[in-house]
């Protein structure tokens, strides 16, 4: 194992390998859930750096170890710690919370500490194995207080921040208790990213209400002109940085005979259908699954569309599957699922195919090369990563993406079919429009898709950050 401090640092809540205990007692590691992990993964490969990380399982006495080059260092947590800072304070207080409070936040402060033990032993963590003026980047909004602590200790480091869900207008933030020490703990890094200008202007606007300093008043862009406030004698930038995907790996990998193949095979395992609809998502409430359910509903009930035509398709990633949001919602589209099935269905012929399952990439790139349709209705997200996904595989120019407005990747994204995910009408006018565009308008709206897609890849993103923070690699 490495005992010389590295140079370059990721710091997230989850390793990009979450350790699995086998019913017979083994254990083995799988890809973790989720876009921080796709987005960051293959970057953090590239550069030779260390990720230091929870395991995704409690009491887990995991030692650091070396995977193809990069350095894993595991954080470990205990059963009451993955119940109170994951999914309390994480995900049953801050994730309902920068979500347009979707669902209401639960204020408890016995997750609070918890938090704050936590993001300690991050910090400490991190501290260990960092070379003397290394670059460490903390990710998202569960290790908000890393930057400050870890500067604490660590004043040589170069210390960014990238938040990966939305940053919530400041009406809704100044809810939280403990709003104060969550602006000072960014306030800890040289560089805070979001991915949209308004997360930044939004956290300026905070840093001089709540913390009383002196932010810059001008317009944040997306990758220029980030805002500027001084804290002591250090200067903290705070940018726009819209995160993205290795664009070209998976247009490789959706133009090889073998996805080709599959995606056909798909096709005929689910009975030839007309269309394809079909939606990727971990099972979140915040990615509107009902929505598209209902629209669904909705439109065969019309008879605007029939199931004899139109096969839905739906992969829902299992997720937090312990925090009660998640459990309600669940049932809840399960019994829409079945309902549809019900009413609509025929024998071998379901109208929605529902998979409670993780499907792995070159799958999911047979899937997306298959569906004419892509389905991506959030109610609010960060970015979403899996409609970029879907533009990345069609090199054909096929298939058509309706868009919730409420995704980061709309304001990139302006050429898909745009809608709002609180209007069922449009929901359902736009599900209907994309499946029977004209074929040369649906090439149209996908080149200047892929445009955009293939030209603002995760290599960019990570190379715009990190030059803002003064750290790019050599090009
Ligand atoms: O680690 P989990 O609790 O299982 O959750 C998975 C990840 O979900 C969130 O992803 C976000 O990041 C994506 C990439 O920037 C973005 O496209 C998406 O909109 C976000 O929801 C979460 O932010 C991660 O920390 C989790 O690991
Ligand atoms: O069965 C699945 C479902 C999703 N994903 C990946 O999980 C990520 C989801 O990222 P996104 O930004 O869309 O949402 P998040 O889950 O991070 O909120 C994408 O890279 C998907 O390709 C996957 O690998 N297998």
């Amino acid at each position: 194992m490495s005992t010389t401090g590295s140079d370059f640092i990721v710091v997230a809540n989850r390793l990009p390998v979450d350790l699995e205990r086998l019913p017979d007692g083994t254990q083995r590691w799988k890809h973790s859930p989720g876009g921080l992990v796709t987005a960051l993964e293959p970057f953090l490969r590239s550069r030779s750096g260390a990720w230091v990380g929870w395991p995704g399982v409690a009491d887990a006495d995991v030692e650091e170890f070396e995977e193809e080059g990069l350095r894993l260092h595991p954080v470990g947590l205990s059963s009451a710690e993955v119940r109170d800072y994951y999914e309390g304070f994480s995900n049953g207080t801050l994730w309902p919370l920068y979500h347009d409070v979707v669902a209401p936040p639960v204020f408890d402060r016995s997750w609070w500490e918890s938090y704050v033990k936590v993001n300690r032993r991050f910090a400490d963590a991190c501290a260990s194995i960092a070379a003397p003026g290394a670059t460490v980047w903390v990710q998202d909004y569960q290790l908000q207080l890393v930057p400050q602590l870890l500067r604490e200790q660590r004043p040589d480091l170069r210390i960014g921040f990238f938040l990966h869900i939305p940053f919530p207008p400041v009406e809704l933030f100044m809810q939280l208790p403990w709003r104060t020490e969550i602006i000072r703990g960014l306030l800890g890094a040289d560089l805070v990213g979001f991915h949209r200008p308004g997360g930044a202007q939004n956290f300026l606007w905070l840093a001089r209400r709540l913390v009383g300093l002196e932010p810059s008043r001008g317009a944040v862009g997306v990758r220029t002109r980030p805002g500027v406030v001084q804290v002591g004698d250090r200067t903290v930038r705070v940018g726009a940085f819209p995160i993205s995907i290795d664009a070209a790996g998976l247009d490789a990998i959706a133009r090889s005979r073998e996805t080709q193949q599959r995606a056909k095979q798909i096709r005929a395992e689910l009975g030839n259908p007309k269309k394809i609809m079909l939606g990727v998502d971990r099972l979140d409430y915040t990615k509107g699954i009902d929505v598209r359910l209902h629209a669904l509903h909705e439109l065969l009930a019309e008879d605007r569309l029939s199931a004899e035509d139109v096969v839905m398709v739906q992969l829902a990633t299992p997720s937090r599957e312990r925090v009660e949001h998640y459990k309600k919602m669940r049932s809840e589209i399960e019994q829409v699922v079945g309902r549809i099935n019900g009413e609509f269905s025929r024998v071998g012929h379901p109208a929605v195919h529902y998979l409670h399952q993780s499907v792995d990439r070159k799958e999911l790139c047979a899937f997306m090369s298959a569906a004419d349709v892509m389905v991506v209705t959030p109610v609010r997200d960060g970015m979403n990563l899996v409609c970029k996904e879907y533009v990345a595989c069609r090199y054909d120019l096929g298939g058509a993406l309706v868009l919730s407005e409420f995704a980061g990747a709309a304001s990139e994204l302006t050429s898909a079919f745009l809608v709002n995910p609180h209007d069922l009408d449009g929901v359902k006018n736009a599900l209907h429009a994309a499946l029977t565009v004209d074929p040369a308008e649906g090439r149209r709206r996908m080149r200047a898709l892929r445009r955009q897609v293939l030209t603002h890849d995760v290599d960019r993103w990570a190379r715009s950050f990190l030059e803002a923070l003064g750290t790019a690699p050599a090009h």
